[in-house]
């Protein structure tokens, strides 16, 4: 056993050498043929495709993917083969890495929604090791929230997770959120009687803009799953706004509440959630046919997974895109630039790492 890891980082570290010393293809492609490890990462993380994207070899890189290499793995300065490409402003090598993860991913989804089991510990979507109050709904459920403002006055709801506080709502957020319904209801038909479901409260930004519409919405359903936002939301006055139903539940759980499905179908569907996967969006998305009123009726939902990586949020993003163009939408994006400022995180963990905020706005095909 020893003697065959020892062989396989000897082979390893050889493919990466060759491919850095820009040797032959023939040379290279043998290494490859013969077996060498494409998954193996050498002292500082690099692989034979990072060492691929260094020397901008798209032939290298399409052989490297097509024989398994794996596109989302980090070296030790956070990098992945496609930030390398980026860095390099070479777009087909980067399309290629992302777009290998694209397919990869859409494929390991598909998988999984099936409940067919896979061993893909490389997927960016599947990967969920985090039974923290940040990865797992009922261990967030069970935290405590703590409502409070920062030293620069930003509203912050805050979960504490082991030793790290970690922001579910943070005040730095509102030009998204205001972004998102001025887009939601530009020149929508339906402006003077909206019907609006928003999933998670959080701060209630979101909710503060539906409402601060002229006219409100005719119903404007919130759907809110903990005990610690609930108890806020009474607080603020929010159950007693008039067309404001709140329900109360996890997603979930309410989403076929009669008060709901009675209304004919929504015009403005909004989703928030926190502690939540990429699989729970997706499983999301498939109601949305239910929900919506039609082809006038628009869909956002926070775009915000794998945002600490350029190259995942571009896939998670394009994910989405696949996902909701499979059930028949048409998905708009437009680029909201949040800064780079990072006193707003304010000792919480940086959940979002991008200059530019991809905000979607779905809507039904015609037919
Ligand atoms: C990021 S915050 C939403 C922020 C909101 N968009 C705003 O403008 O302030 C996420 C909210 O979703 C709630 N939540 C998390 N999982 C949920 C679920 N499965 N169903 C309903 N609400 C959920 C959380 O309790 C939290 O209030």
């Amino acid at each position: 056993m020893e003697v065959e890891s020892v062989s396989a980082s000897e082979e390893g570290e050889s493919l990466i050498e060759a491919i850095l010393e820009k040797r032959s293809s023939e040379e290279i492609h043998s290494k490859i043929k013969n077996g060498a490890p494409l998954w193996y990462q050498n002292q500082e993380g690099i692989s034979a495709l990072h060492a691929a994207a260094y020397n901008e070899d798209l032939p290298i890189i399409k052989v490297l993917l097509e024989n398994g290499a794996v596109w989302n793995s980090v070296d030790d300065l956070g990098n992945t083969a496609g930030d390398i490409a980026l860095s390099f402003n070479n777009e087909d090598c980067y399309r290629t890495i992302r777009d290998a993860g694209l397919r990869s991913e859409f494929f390991l989804s598909h998988l999984s929604s099936k409940s067919i089991e896979i061993d893909a510990p490389s997927s960016i979507i599947l990967r969920n090791e985090d039974s923290t109050a940040a990865g797992s709904q009922s261990e967030f459920l069970n935290s405590p929230l703590l409502f409070t403002k920062d030293e620069n006055g930003q509203a912050i709801c805050k979960v504490k997770v082991e030793d790290e506080e970690i922001g579910v709502m943070m005040g730095w957020e509102r030009e998204i959120m205001k972004q998102t319904v001025h887009q939601l209801v530009e020149e929508h038909p339906g402006v003077s009687s909206l019907k609006v479901l928003n999933i998670g409260f959080g701060l209630g930004i979101i909710d503060g803009f539906f409402q601060s519409l002229s006219p409100p919405p005719a119903e404007h359903f919130i759907i809110e799953a903990h005990p610690d936002v609930l108890k806020h939301m009474k607080e603020q006055g929010w159950y007693e706004n008039p067309g404001v139903t709140i329900l109360e539940g996890r997603w979930q759980d309410v989403i076929d509440d009669e008060r709901l499905l009675g209304l004919g179908g929504l015009d403005i569907v909004y989703t928030d959630t926190f502690s939540e996967s990429y699989q729970d969006l997706k499983e999301f998305f498939e109601h949305l046919p239910d929900l919506l009123s039609g082809p006038n009726a628009r869909f956002s939902f926070f775009n915000g997974l794998g945002a600490t990586n350029a190259l995942f949020y571009d896939v998670y993003t394009n994910l989405a895109d696949l996902h909701l163009t499979n059930l028949g939408m048409v998905v708009k994006w437009s680029d909201v630039d949040v800064g780079c400022d990072d006193g707003k995180w304010s000792g919480t963990r940086k959940y979002f790492g991008m200059r530019l905020y991809r905000l979607p706005i779905a809507q039904m095909a015609i037919q």
